[in-house]
């Protein structure tokens, strides 16, 4: 089994990383493969994998793609062929782009997050009729070993992309801000931002046994400080702008899904 991994960047080496620490991978069958020599060398050696060449790559039975969308347009003639299985991480690339560029209809499309670092992520699941099967199967093993897969019509991939896939860059700027108004009160950077990180990593722990609204309920008690900030955030739009956030970034993987707008 040859999985070819093309484009080993944040997400793609956080999937690698994680395959290969949970067994679904085996290194010695892992290639990374970039048209660069020095490049894939040094990539193969950081991951422990074989380098890829251009004849490598049109033997491997699959090929995990996870360049940025942009680039996809690129890429696709170098590691097209008719009897490999392919499994895409892009955002706002359709499988049935996928498979007229690589010239097989062998895909499966995923829409992971950064969550895969640490086992946690939320990652979408759609593949081609042709995929079903053996193909679909291994793409769920391998996601599985960074976090949850959710099987969901490939239709809701940009909702998915906009909630999940991009919802930890929203989480972080939360972060970000809740430790500067530890800033505005008198805490020194460094302390600010471990409290912020410190309360993220409990609310979202809390989460995982109860609704945000009842969380919220728990810790806003009449009359007291948390309901008053809880003001301060409806005042300030959090919600709407939370809302909007989803919605703009679902708006742009839609426009990836265009040529001619990513
Ligand atoms: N970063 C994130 O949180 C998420 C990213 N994604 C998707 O993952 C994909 C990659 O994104 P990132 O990992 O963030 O970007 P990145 O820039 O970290 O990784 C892209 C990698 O592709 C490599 N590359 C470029 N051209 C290549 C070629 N011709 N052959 C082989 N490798 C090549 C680059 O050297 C780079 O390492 C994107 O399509 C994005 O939509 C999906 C979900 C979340
Ligand atoms: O490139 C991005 O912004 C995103 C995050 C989710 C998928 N790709």
């Amino acid at each position: 089994m040859k999985l070819a991994l093309v484009g080993a960047g944040k997400m793609g080496g956080a999937v690698l990383t994680g395959a290969l620490r949970a067994g679904v991978l085996d290194a010695a069958e892992v290639g990374i493969y970039h048209p660069d020599e020095a490049r894939r060398t040094a990539l193969a050696a950081q991951y422990g994998v074989t380098p890829f060449t251009d004849d490598d790559i049109h033997a491997a039975e699959r090929v995990l793609i996870a360049v940025k969308p942009q680039s996809f347009d690129e890429v696709a003639p170098l590691i097209a062929q008719r009897s490999a299985a392919y499994i895409s991480l892009m955002a706002g690339v359709s499988a049935e782009t996928i498979a007229r560029r690589v010239g097989s209809a062998r895909v499966v499309r995923a829409m992971p997050n950064l969550g895969a670092r640490v086992g946690l992520s939320a990652t979408a699941l759609a593949h081609l009729p042709q995929a079903e099967g053996e193909d679909v199967a291994f793409a769920e093993r391998l996601f599985c070993a960074v976090g949850t897969v959710y099987r969901i019509p490939e239709r809701l991939f940009d909702a998915f992309t906009g909630l999940a896939g991009s919802g930890p860059a929203f989480a972080a700027v939360f972060a970000e801000a809740l430790a500067d108004g530890g800033v505005r009160v008198g805490f020194s950077r460094e302390v600010a931002q471990g409290l912020a990180k410190q309360v993220l990593l409990a609310s979202a722990t809390l989460l995982g046994a109860e609704s945000p609204g009842n969380l919220k309920d728990e810790v806003a008690s009449a009359g007291g400080t948390a309901i008053a900030g809880v003001m301060a955030l409806e005042q300030h739009g959090l919600r709407y702008a939370a809302m909007q956030a989803v919605e703009m970034a679902a708006k742009r993987a839609a426009e990836l899904s265009r040529a001619d707008e990513r």
